[in-house]
Order: structure tokens, then sequence, then C-alpha cells
């Protein structure tokens, strides 16, 4: 990692051709770099609209709006500046070449403008996060949920929670210190627990709403699951409206498991095609089978088809039940849906199902908690809190240890501690230019 002495700069926006272009620069040199090619500096936060030259030929490179933000009320806490730039090949190629000649300028690194903001207290890790999965985020609920995690809705709760801790240490440490003196201060450990019990409660409600943040990040897994030919991957076509599944009429068409991404009530989901269930003496077959199984049951939802109405496995219990090739005449077992892909008969009524499901598992306000990182840290947190919140037989220091405890993996949800390993980890994750 280079030092902050260097001015970064990068193409922020997608790649070129585009109808604009931003180019972005942070460091101490970004003011002269805006002199060296506008002429001028732009008052601060206003843009202004003029010619960009190189400075080395005085040929017109484009003409642009020019903005720029001095450090420390900046998005990296440094001088920023933003050329925004007819988005053709050529010119951006023309602008970050004469950019690169300059000195004390150098091409960004992946995220290494979000890397500064973070060093500079801009963002904490948990927002950093929230950015990180927000220039990800492909669904509606993806995009809430990041974007309040981005704006601090887990770190001005870690805030709260650790004012609550603090409050709490103070009067156990106050206790201890009468006790010195030789006075028995229950009300003091009275008042300090009527804090942490509360604050226990709280934290364990977040956590509890952890599974739904998760499956909202990375979204739902669905199973297709059933006996061979029951017509699970032309279902999955169907769902996909592609031919990602091979069908035949031959039972044991598919082995491995097949993955599609799709959009279902605003929920990112991965569905999943799997080898038809049954005894087989193919090896091959066994471990297409064996998949099937395992993926099934580790699945958020499954969809157990059967063209017979057999019932599902005891593992698979809590399926989804559909009758398949309905066209074919037979009844509807209760509590199953009958669904042809052929007449496409009971699609939609699938379809409500399946949203119903989606909606129970992932809908609703966005959790506090969307990553194992932050689940972790805070599953830490609560089990000192719930310690720290017991009888110690008079021997408050304990107490007190397990509220420093708590608050140390409170710092580690939003990386006031223990950070480096995260945040090489993170910061490749990102694009550069963000
Ligand atoms: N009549 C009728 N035939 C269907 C329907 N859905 C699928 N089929 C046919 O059933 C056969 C098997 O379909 P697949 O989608 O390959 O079934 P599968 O469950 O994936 O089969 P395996 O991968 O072998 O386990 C194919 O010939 C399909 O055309 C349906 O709704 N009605
Ligand atoms: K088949
Ligand atoms: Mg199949």
């Amino acid at each position: 990692m280079a030092t902050f002495e260097d001015t970064i700069f990068a193409l922020s926006s997608g790649r070129p051709p585009s109808g604009v272009a931003v180019v972005r620069l942070s460091g101490p040199a970004a003011g002269d770099a805006v002199r060296a090619l506008l002429g001028d500096l732009p008052p601060p936060r206003f843009a202004r609209y003029g010619a960009l030259r190189d400075p080395a030929r005085g040929e017109v490179l484009d003409r642009a709006l020019v903005l720029f933000f001095p450090g420390p009320a900046s998005t990296t806490g440094e001088d920023v500046a933003e050329l925004h730039l007819h988005g053709g090949r050529a010119v951006v190629a023309a602008v970050l070449r004469v950019l690169g000649a300059l000195p004390g300028l150098r091409p960004a690194e992946a995220g290494e403008f979000t890397r500064r903001a973070f060093a500079r207290g801009k963002m904490d890790l948990a927002e950093v996060e929230g950015l990180a999965d927000l220039v990800a985020a492909e669904t509606e609920a993806q995009r809430r949920q990041a974007l309040a995690l981005a704006s601090g809705a887990l770190s001005r709760r870690i805030a709260d929670w650790r004012a609550g801790l603090v409050q709490a240490l103070a009067l156990v440490e106050a206790s201890i210190d009468f006790s010195d003196e030789g006075d028995v201060p229950d009300d003091l450990v009275a008042e300090a627990q009527a804090v942490i019990g509360p604050l226990a409660a709280d934290v364990a409600a977040a956590l509890s709403d952890a599974d739904r943040g998760e499956r909202v990040r990375a979204g739902l897994t669905v199973a297709i699951a059933g006996p061979p030919n029951a017509g699970k991957s032309t279902l999955l076509n169907r769902l996909a409206g592609r031919e990602a599944a091979i069908v035949s009429p031959v039972p044991g068409t598919t082995r491995d498991v097949l993955e599609v991404h799709l959009e279902l009530a605003g929920q990112a989901v991965l569905l999943l095609d799997t080898a038809g269930l049954r005894e087989s003496v193919d090896m091959v077959e066994q471990e297409g089978v064996r998949r099937a199984l395992a993926r099934a049951e580790a699945a958020d939802l499954v969809l157990w088809l059967s063209e017979a109405g057999e019932p599902p496995p005891a593992a698979l219990a809590r399926a989804i039940r559909v009758r398949t090739k309905a066209d074919l005449g037979g009844g509807v077992p209760d509590g199953w849906i009958g669904l042809s892909t052929h007449t496409g008969e009971g699609v939609e009524a699938l379809l409500a199902c399946l949203e119903t499901e989606a909606e129970g598992l992932a809908g609703g306000e966005p959790a506090l908690v969307s990553r194992e990182r932050q689940r972790l840290a805070l599953a830490e947190a609560a089990g000192h809190l719930s310690r720290a919140a017991g009888d110690f037989g008079g021997q408050e220091e304990l107490r007190a240890e397990e509220l420093r405890l708590a608050a140390r993996a409170l710092d580690r949800v939003i990386g006031r501690v223990d950070v480096e390993d995260v945040l090489d980890a993170l910061f490749v994750t990102f694009c550069i230019g963000k």
C-alpha cells in the first residue's frame, strides 16, 4: 500500500464508451492537477465548464465539467477533484495518460478511494461494507439493506450500545471502588444490571435478524428436487426464461447441480436444478443424487416436483409440493400445486407461493446485520453481555471484564480494532475508482 502522499486518480464511472465519464482524483496534488489541465481551480463545490489541455503541448483534450472538493470536507477527507468528460474511449485514455504524467499522481488501486475515506475516519468498516454491497446490489431488497448499512444504520446502533456499556461499566467500577472502602454498594450493581439486561436483549434481537439480512445480501437458495423425469429442468428453464438445462424424456438426464440467478418479489434468488432422486447403479448418477439431496437440504426453500404426487423424503418435508404434468390428467392432491409447464397451468400459483415464502424469509425492513463477519463479532458481544448480566458473587471485577470484552467486540463490528486482515480482503472486492 502506497502512502497517502500520492495523489490517486481513476475512471470512477463505467467502461467507456458512455455518455459521460467521471475521472476522480484524491490527494494533496489534486488541486495542482486541475490547475495544470483547466488553467485554474473552480471555487470549492461549484462546477466549472472549460477546456482541459495537455500541459506539455497545449492541445485541448476535451471540454469538461470540473469540480473541486477541498479536504477534509470531501468523500475521502483529502482534496478531491472530479472531471466529467465526454465518455469516449480515446477521451478517457488521453486524460488518464496526461494525469499519469503529472508529478505526484498515480493510478488508484481497487477500492483505494474508499480505503482513504476509512483511514481518515470518513467511514467505519460497517459503512464500507455497506458501500461494497450497494455497488453490488442487484435487487430492491439488496439496495435498501445496503443503503441503510452504508448510511450508518448499524454504526449508530453500535454507538448507542457502546454508550450503554460505558455507563454500565462506570457503575460497576464505582461499586468496586466503594467496596474497597468497606461499603457494600448493592444498588450500584443493580443499576448496572438494569442497563445491561435491556442492552443484551437488544443485541440478541439484532442477531436473530441476521439470517434474514444475510439471505437478502446473498440471495435465497431455492432448490428444485423430485423423482427423475418430474419436469424439474423444464420448470427451471421456464422460470429462467431460457434453455439453461437439458430437458429430455430420458430419466436421469440431469446429473450436476445447475444454478440460475433470478429476481423474485424483489429478492435475489439462486434457483437450483438437481438430479432426479432414485436408487441407481450408475456411479455418476449416484453422485448426482447425493449432491441433489445435499443442496436441497441446505436450501432456504425446496420445490418438490412429482408427476405421481409421491411425497418428499423426510429431510425435505417442508418443501412446496408440486404435482407436475397436470395436462396429462389425474387429480391434484390436497396441499399440492397442480402445474403444467406445457399449458402454463399453475405457473402463476407457483410464483405467488414462492413470492409469499420469499417475503417471509427475506422481506420486511432492512436487517441491521447482513454479513457473517458482523454477525460473528456481534455474537461475541452478545455472549459477553449475557454473562455480564449474571451473578458474580461479589466479584464485580469479573463483571467489569465481561463488559470490556463486549465493548471490544462491538468495536470490531465497526472496525475500530482488529481491522487489518479484514480490510485487505474487503478492498480487493471493490472496483477501481471506488
Ligand atoms: N406433458 C408434459 N410433459 C412435460 C411437462 N414438463 C416436462 N415434461 C416432459 O417431461 C420430460 C422430462 O422433463 P425434464 O424437465 O427433463 O424432467 P427432469 O425432472 O429434469 O428429469 P431428470 O433430470 O431426468 O430427473 C420431458 O420430455 C419434458 O418435455 C409438462 O408439464 N407436461
Ligand atoms: K429427464
Ligand atoms: Mg433434469
